[in-house]
């Protein structure tokens, strides 16, 4: 038996734990890599979406301020018309509200803070009367389409005309008027008056401009339009909002259930309204306003994380403002990308766990599979009574080791009267005399020596790396060991225990096997039996004789 039938029984478990472990940790890392992959589409679909909906408040607010921008423009070309066809009511020369005596009407309210180029002032000395009546009798007939542009349900803007000869400002609101009054000043090099001139703006176009107005607190956006006639710039047309109005106009551009904080900013990043939508304590550090500023500097939108705060920021073109929306997580966490996730993440869990107690079972299986086989081996090559290898243990194993071995003996060993014993005291006895043998046996040779139990009472050592001498030296011990301790029974009986030996060694015949070595060991202690028993026999002659 040259394969080793160990061999055959040995499981190589640390090896298969090794795969085992593999293949998990392989499907582990591949798992999260795809998880984490789809995790990645997320974040960015997620950056798309919070893009987005900044663009849909910033488009709103653009197509808002845009068509505030053409009610200018459709005012503008109906003052014009009524500046070149003037036809003047009756022998009106100043509407009686410019002149400040009747608070009847929120309308054409006029007051100048320069009393000596006031509007009264001009029209009673009859000076410029002519250019002043036209522009009084256009605004008026403007007058009544002023709340077109300004009608319920939109913003509460608030239509103004600035006149540059007669130096004089009509609005439609008390409020705005007198915020505009102290917020103008036609000796300024700048704001929106100086910006309509035609040095400024030789084109003629809308813009927007900002004024803040120290003593209110307050800051107001205007868009404003020059006005020209007969080749001469007379005035601006406008409109303005106070910071209230743009917040209402804000919140009014967000779209339903807004799960994120807006606010407008200038172009300096003040502030220019509220928080607005889903409001949260977020405050903007002067770290990530400067990221901001840096970042608008080369394009029109951006995103940042803050730590767990998404922050989407846009300009507003035309308007000189900056829109900002920021996110904490909780809020995150109630839209679409945040469900899915959480559910992305639980799923990830849910197989993470599964992958573990799976891995944890499979391990235990194949280590019990590993004991049982351990167990199994054990059975079939060890004798169950004694613990020695049994015959098949016992070739399988010397089979194995004999080759490395030029020299090896064996001892062929049988209990004497063994059969008696069983008679005589029983089989319970008999198995104590062969586990006392066996110990015996075990204490008189080597550790390197190999036991057998290949029969009943028959027993076979090898010894390797010895020749016939040293065999029968070892015989001779177990013989002695045998002979010098004899097994005690309960009731106290000494029950001896003797064998007969016989020694073969392979020097005697190098061309023998192991097998053959075996049988001649074996045909010497029947020899040993027939001389009389508790004796070693190593020659063959004595077989004959
Ligand atoms: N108790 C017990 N008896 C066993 C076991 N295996 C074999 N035997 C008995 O061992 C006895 C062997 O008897 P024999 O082969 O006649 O040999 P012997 O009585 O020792 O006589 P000699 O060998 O000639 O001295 C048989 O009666 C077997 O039943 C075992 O595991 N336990």
């Amino acid at each position: 038996m040259s394969t080793s039938l160990a061999n055959r029984f040995r499981l190589p478990l640390a090896k298969t734990l090794r795969v085992i472990h593999l293949v998990f940790i392989s499907v582990f890392v591949l798992t999260t890599f795809l998880f984490w992959q789809q995790g990645k589409l997320f974040s960015h679909g997620y950056r798309t979406s919070q893009l987005s909906h900044l663009e849909s408040v910033v488009a709103r607010i653009e197509s808002k301020a845009h068509y505030k921008i053409d009610n200018l423009r459709f005012l503008k070309r109906i003052f014009i018309e009524a500046m070149d066809d003037p036809i003047f009511p009756g022998a009106a020369i100043v509407p009686s509200e410019i002149k400040g005596d009747s608070d009847s009407s929120p309308l054409w309210i006029g007051e100048l803070p320069l009393p000596d180029i006031i509007a009264e002032d001009l029209v009673a000395r009859g000076e410029e009367t002519m250019e002043v009546r036209q522009e009084l009798y256009a605004l008026r007939k403007i007058q009544g389409l002023f709340p077109l542009a300004s009608a319920e349900n939109e913003l509460s803007a608030d239509l103004y005309y600035i006149s540059r000869d007669g130096e004089f400002i009509v609005s439609l609101s008390q409020e705005v008027n007198s915020l505009l009054i102290r917020s103008y000043n036609p000796h300024e090099k700048q704001g929106s008056f100086v910006l309509a001139s035609p040095l400024l703006n030789p084109h003629r176009e809308p813009f927007w401009t900002r004024q803040n107005i120290a003593t209110d607190n307050k800051t107001l956006i205007n868009g404003s339009i020059p006005v020209d006639f007969g080749g001469e710039w007379i005035g601006l047309l406008g409109i303005a909002f106070d910071n209230q109005a743009v917040q209402e106009f804000l919140a009014d551009s967000l779209p339903e259930s807004t799960q994120s904080a807006y606010q407008l900013f200038d172009e300096q990043l003040q502030p220019l309204t509220g928080v607005v939508g889903a409001v949260n304590n977020v405050q903007l550090s002067a770290e990530q306003l400067q990221t901001i500023r840096q970042t608008l500097e080369s394009t029109s939108r951006g995103t940042m994380r803050s730590g767990t705060v998404f922050i989407t920021f846009g300009k507003i073109v035309g308007t000189q403002s900056v829109l900002i929306s920021t996110q904490t997580l909780s809020q995150g966490l109630h839209e679409d990308f945040g469900r899915f996730s959480i559910l992305l993440i639980t799923m990830w869990v849910i197989f993470v766990l599964f992958l573990w107690g799976a891995h944890r079972m499979i391990c235990r299986l194949v280590r019990n599979m590993g004991s049982l086989q351990r167990e199994m081996q054990h059975h079939a090559l060890h004798d169950d009574l004694t613990g020695a290898l049994n015959r098949r243990g016992f070739f399988a194993k010397t089979s194995q080791i004999s080759p490395n071995y030029v020299d090896y003996t064996l001892v062929q060993l049988d209990l004497d009267h063994f059969k008696k014993v069983n008679d005589v005291y029983g089989h319970l006895v008999g198995d104590n005399v062969l586990i006392h043998a066996t110990r015996r046996i075990q204490r008189a040779i080597r550790s390197q020596d190999i036991l057998g139990r290949i029969g009943g009472e028959e027993f076979c050592i090898y010894l390797p790396d010895s020749d016939l001498k040293a065999g029968i030296m070892v015989a001779t011990r177990i013989k002695w060991e045998l002979e010098a301790s004899a097994l005690i029974l309960e009731d106290g009986t000494a029950l001896p225990v003797t064998a007969s030996l016989g020694v073969a060694s392979s020097s005697e015949h190098p061309q023998y096997t192991l097998e053959q070595v075996q049988s001649v060991a074996d045909m010497r202690m029947y020899t040993a039996k027939a001389r009389g028993r508790n004796q070693v026999c190593w020659q063959d002659d004595e077989i004959q004789a």
